[in-house]
């Protein structure tokens, strides 16, 4: 099944805010360390839609760069690569990885402009990101005035990785980026981990792929998703994007 409508339904009746949520907590939290984890985002039922509705969608893109390019492939035309075609390819992109800023990860996206946006599920939780109650709790935990959340669903497998970055691009207005987490029950050393990078060359902090949980860090910070390893048993899916101010802006 693919995209599967849902008509008549507004994204507020879907998916709704926890109403238990400790907003002074988490924006005390957020002041002191730049980043944060709300738990339970959504009340109950809605990330589990979410990830069944992910599970189901079969149009999926490879994303990968070469160097200042990007490089995408429909996920099923990787089926198609010979063992040997595949290989080639891996051992392409470790080595540049080893090199510098690499990465390669599934997406599926969703238009900036909600106008052009289709009827989805995942296109109702971008809806119900720029909802006002979203906005209202995103801008009270991190003291900002963003008016626009853009947003794309991410699948790492066995191999994915994205290597060091921060976020931080001209012209974008991007004041925080957040990952939803729809990973149920993984284990740290199943690799797929957030990794916020310290100057000394250490790992700072970082957070484990969790189900349910929307992670925010303020742009820029230096940070990474480590290499999924073999012991994964399934895919890290999430949600992310960025918190932006258009307003104003050119
Ligand atoms: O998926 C994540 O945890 C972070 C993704 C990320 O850093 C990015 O897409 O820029
Ligand atoms: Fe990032």
């Amino acid at each position: 099944m693919i995209a599967s409508p849902v008509a008549h339904d507004p994204a507020s009746e879907i998916f709704s805010l926890n109403p238990d949520l400790d907003v002074p907590a988490l924006a005390k939290a957020y002041a002191r360390d730049g980043r944060i984890e709300i738990r339970d985002l959504l009340s109950a039922g809605g990330a589990d839609r979410l990830r069944s509705h992910l599970l189901d969608r079969r149009d999926w893109t490879i994303v990968m760069n070469a160097g200042d390019r990007v490089w995408e492939m429909a996920e099923p035309a990787l089926a198609e690569l010979t063992g040997d075609q595949r290989r080639t390819l891996d051992d392409k992109l470790y080595r540049s990885a080893g090199r510098g800023f690499q990465y390669r990860f599934r997406t599926i996206r969703i238009d900036d402009d909600r106008a052009r946006r289709g009827g989805s599920l995942l296109d109702r939780f971008a809806d119900f990101m720029n909802g006002a109650a979203m906005l209202d709790l995103l801008n009270r935990v991190t003291d900002t005035d963003i008016d626009f959340v853009d947003a794309q669903a991410t699948r790492y497998e066995q191999g994915d990785f994205l290597t060091a970055h921060d976020d931080a691009v001209e012209g974008k207005h991007r004041h925080a980026a957040y990952v939803f987490g729809l990973s149920p029950d993984w284990r740290p050393e199943a690799g797929g981990l957030l990794l916020f990078h310290g100057d000394d060359g250490q790992i700072d902090g970082g957070f484990t792929p969790a189900f349910g949980a929307l992670r925010l860090f303020r742009v820029p910070t230096l940070h990474s998703v480590s290499f999924v390893s073999p012991i994964a048993s399934s895919g890290r899916l999430s949600i992310t994007g960025w918190l932006r101010r258009t307003a104003g802006q050119d």
